[in-house]
Parts: structure tokens; C-alpha cells; sequence
């Protein structure tokens, strides 16, 4: 038996069938979940090797020249997805094209097997016509190949390129490969050969996919007691603040979704539960939306963690997303907890969630695309509902803020704080104490050149690096998180 820890998606499907949104979605879901993935998008390669704007008839089956240089795109496409597997230890790469021929696929398939790659190929098959000229005007239109054409000429030229590709069309009936074939995006799912944890995984999600239009709205329970006196974790009730809040919120969502359907989403804690009590719509309560665990620091201050806990204080600053609490959590332990949550949202239509700091970040980074490094210094502040509206290739976001006081829980990364704080003489080796929004924050040592000097990190607990290579210094992965994924639904046995 043998792991393979190198997977090609091949996307397969005539243009305009949402392959593009597909493959974005899924490098969005595993870069969240901390797995290297890249998308490689041939049509890029196209227009950087042989120019944008061309005619629907360069995509005629019968013109050599345009088969030859379609060819060449493909071909360098793919190389550079090899290098990528080879040099930046690649785990997922996402190959972007039509790849609509037996061909063209085994011809892929083929150049991958040599390279000790499983290839894994996901149809986009679509028979609703409204929807396939939804797509065209919505992004096909605002391709850079149709910069400055007139949008009718323009989507008549698309069609006909269509119409050149479905002369050569062959769906997949390749019964040695592994493959989806996704109808109508969800509607009906072909599964051939899937083994393995991660591809089993790619199909779950692919699975549950839809593209009804919908809102996620998202706000942090109102102002608590412990926010109040700076104290974290903890299941205290609201503020008082924060109840005015909780009586405002029915009456935002109503003004931003009117009378649509919702669900509501709380954590089993008392300040998101206290929070939802006005809404009328279906709730339901998540324990894996409960906060990040601060464990032995949990009912503490920033400051009094400092003192008790100085090298963990300034190891979490060091690197914060991967820092996991004595006794709780990190955010690299919160993400693959709130995986279930990401799947169901995914299937739902209109959800609220009302959660924690540390949770909406998680959730938040998912939908706007956001780095493992970022992730735990975004700004989600109390009494302010966030919506977001999926759209083609992201989201958009609008904020609406409450106007009603409420503490301000954010810090802002080390290096920012410092820079706002009295700036250190160089060479001066001593800590600085300094306050800013409240909080009192202890500088690190100052180098002879103004740098910052790192104090040394504590010993790194083992991991495998492979399937999720760890960030230099991470102290938590996947592999040994207290919060194992649910594999429950998968068969694990790797028949390779
Ligand atoms: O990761 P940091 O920035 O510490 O933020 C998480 C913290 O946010 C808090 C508030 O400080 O969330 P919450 O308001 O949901 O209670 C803490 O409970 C939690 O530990």
C-alpha cells in the first residue's frame, strides 16, 4: 500500500459550465483547511503565449493553427503545475481547462502517472440553458478576452466557441480513471474510483456545492460581561450593552433580508444564545461553534497572562495561528473543528451566525479568501452584523454597524502595535511597557539596528510535514490536533 500525496484535478467541461468556479472554490476550501493548493488556468497560459482577443474561430476543431497553439498552452500549463508538485511541495493542484476530448485526457493522465501524481477528473456537465447564458454575461463577458468588444458581438462569439468545442465533445466514460461528473451543479453526482482521504474529501464538498443565490450573515454576540473587564473566554451573559443589542439585531436582519427564509446558527454558550433570543426563525446550536478554548487561560486578561505565562504570551505573538493554549486550543485546531460547520453552510441557503471573535475569523477567512496568517488579526467587531453574498469567483461583503458602544476586543499584530507605541532607540535591549485601545502590551527587545529581537520558541511537538507542510515554528497540524477530522463518513483504505 502506498500513499500518494499528490493529486491533480482535472477540471473537464464545455466552457461556460462553471469549471473556473469549481476549481476556485475548491483551492479556496483546502488552502483554508492548510493544504498546499494551486489552480493552473490554461486559458492564462493561452493569452499570455498567443494574446487575448481572439476570434471564436481560433477554437475551431479544424484550424491547426489554433489546435498547435491550444496545444502549447496546455502543454506549459501543465509543466508548470509539475514544477510546482516538484519545488513548492504542491499537495493539490487544480488544472483549469476543457480537457473535453479521451485524448487530451489520457494524454494528461499519462504525463501525471509518470510523475507519481494521482489525477482526479471533475465534469462540470450543464443542461440548463438560462444558467449557461447567466455565466457567459457574468463572467465570460469580463474575460480579458473581450476587453473593450461590444458585450452582444461579444457573448454571439462565445457561443460560437461553444459550438467549436461541442463538435469535439466527449464526456467521460473512462472507467480505469478516477473521476466526478457533476449535473447540473449538485443536482445529480457520477462518482468512478475515488479512493483516498483527500479525494474522498474533494468529493464531499463538491457534493454539497450549490449556486442559489443567498446571504450568510454573520455578528459576533452581543457586548459580555467579560469583554467588559477584558477577561477572555469564559460563559458569561451579556452586558448591558450587549442586551440592547440582542434587541436591536430582529429588526437589522428584517431591514437587510426582509421576509426570506433564515436559519440561525449560535454556539452553545450563553452570550450567542442570549443573543438570538429575539429572532424568529429556526435556530440551531453548533458546539463547534463554541469558542476557541483558552484552556488554562481561560477567565483571564491579556495582561494577566502576560504575567503568569510570559513565554506563552509571547509565542502566541510570535505566531498566532498556529500557538495552541495549555489545555486549549489554537486557530489551526479551531479550522478543522469548524469543518463540518463550512460543509453544512454550504448546502444551506440563508444562514445568520452568531458567534465568537475567534470563530467568525475562521468562517470569515473561508468565504473572503483570507492567509492562515492574516486570519487571526482580522478585524470582526461587537455590534456589527456582516453579510455576505456569494458571487461568482468571491464574496461580497457589506457591514452594518450598530450604533451602540461596545468595547473594542481587537489586537493588532505585534509588529503594528509596536510601530504605534514609542519607538525604541536602537541597541536598547529592555522592554518597553506601553498601552494602546486599553490594553497594556509588553514589548520584545530591541536590536542594535532597531530590529525586533525573537525570543526562542518552545520545543515544537512532532509532525508528519507532508500532507500539511507546517510554517517554521508551527506548534499544532492536522495530524496532531486534539480535534481529529471526521473521517467517519469516509472509507480510509488507500487501494493504491
Ligand atoms: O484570538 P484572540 O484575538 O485572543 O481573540 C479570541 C478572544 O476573543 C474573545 C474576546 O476577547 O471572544 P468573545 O468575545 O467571543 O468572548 C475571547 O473570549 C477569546 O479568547
Amino acid at each position: 500500500m502506498t500513499t500518494n500525496l499528490r493529486i491533480a484535478c482535472v477540471m473537464v467541461g464545455l466552457p461556460a459550465r462553471g469549471k473556473t468556479y469549481i476549481a476556485q472554490k475548491v483551492c479556496r476550501y483546502l488552502t483554508w483547511l492548510g493544504i498546499n493548493t494551486k489552480v493552473f488556468n490554461v486559458g492564462n497560459y493561452r493569452r499570455q503565449l498567443h494574446g487575448a482577443n481572439l476570434c471564436h474561430t481560433f477554437f475551431d476543431p479544424h484550424n491547426e493553427v489554433g489546435q498547435q497553439q491550444r496545444r502549447e498552452a496546455a502543454d506549459a500549463a501543465l509543466h508548470d503545475m509539475i514544477r510546482w508538485f516538484n519545488e513548492d511541495q504542491g499537495i493539490v493542484a487544480i488544472y483549469d481547462a476543457t480537457n473535453s476530448t479521451h485524448e487530451r485526457r489520457q494524454w494528461i493522465h499519462d504525463k501525471l502517472a509518470k510523475e507519481d501524481t494521482q489525477v482526479f477528473f471533475i465534469e462540470s456537465i450543464c443542461q440548463d440553458e438560462e444558467l449557461i447564458v447567466a455565466n457567459i454575461k457574468d463572467v465570460k463577458l469580463s474575460s480579458p478576452d473581450y476587453a473593450n468588444v461590444d458585450p452582444a458581438l461579444a457573448a454571439d462569439d462565445f457561443k460560437a466557441r461553444i459550438e467549436h468545442y461541442k463538435e469535439q465533445y466527449e464526456t467521460i466514460t473512462e472507467k480505469d480513471f478516477t473521476y466526478i461528473k457533476l449535473i447540473n451543479v449538485g443536482s445529480q453526482v457520477v462518482i468512478n474510483l475515488v479512493k483516498g482521504y483527500l479525494e474522498s474529501r474533494i468529493v464531499y464538498y463538491l457534493m454539497n456545492l450549490h449556486i442559489v443565490p443567498r446571504k450568510i450573515y454573520m455578528s459576533r454576540h452581543g457586548e459580555s460581561a467579560y469583554n467588559l473587564s477584558g477577561k477572555l473566554g469564559g460563559d458569561s451573559y451579556l452586558s448591558p450593552r450587549g442586551e440592547m443589542y440582542a434587541i436591536k439585531l430582529p429588526d437589522l436582519i428584517n431591514e437587510h433580508l426582509g421576509n426570506k427564509p433564515l436559519t440561525v446558527w449560535t454556539s452553545t454558550m450563553k452570550r450567542t444564545i442570549q443573543t438570538a433570543e429575539g429572532l424568529m426563525y429556526p435556530k440551531l446550536q453548533w458546539k463547534a461553534l463554541d469558542e476557541l478554548d483558552a484552556g488554562v487561560c481561560d477567565g483571564m486578561t491579556y495582561e494577566e497572562i502576560e504575567e503568569k505565562y510570559p513565554e506563552d504570551y509571547a509565542n502566541r505573538d510570535e505566531d498566532k495561528f498556529n500557538y495552541r493554549y495549555r489545555g486549549g486550543e489554537s486557530y489551526r485546531d479551531v479550522v478543522l473543528r469548524l469543518e463540518p460547520v463550512i460543509m453544512d453552510l454550504e448546502r444551506q441557503e440563508n444562514i445568520l451566525i452568531i458567534g465568537h471573535q475567534a470563530i467568525l475569523r475562521c468562517i470569515y477567512a473561508y468565504f473572503m479568501n483570507h492567509s492562515h496568517e492574516d486570519l487571526p488579526y482580522l478585524k470582526i467587531p461587537l455590534h456589527t452584523l456582516i453579510e455576505l453574498t456569494p458571487k461568482a469567483y468571491g464574496c461580497e461583503e457589506k457591514r452594518f454597524k450598530v450604533d451602540i458602544e461596545a468595547v473594542d476586543t481587537h489586537r493588532a499584530k505585534p509588529t503594528a502595535r509596536a510601530n504605534s507605541i514609542r519607538k525604541k532607540p536602537a541597541g536598547d535591549t529592555s522592554s518597553i511597557e506601553g498601552k494602546k485601545g486599553g490594553l497594556k502590551l509588553k514589548l520584545p527587545p530591541v536590536g542594535a539596528s532597531g530590529e525586533i529581537i525573537k525570543e526562542p520558541m518552545s520545543p515544537l511537538i512532532p509532525i508528519s510535514p507532508k500532507l500539511f507542510p507546517q510554517p517554521k515554528g508551527a506548534k499544532s497540524s492536522l495530524l496532531n490536533s486534539p480535534i481529529e477530522p471526521d473521517m467517519s463518513t469516509f472509507n480510509l483504505e488507500d487501494k493504491n
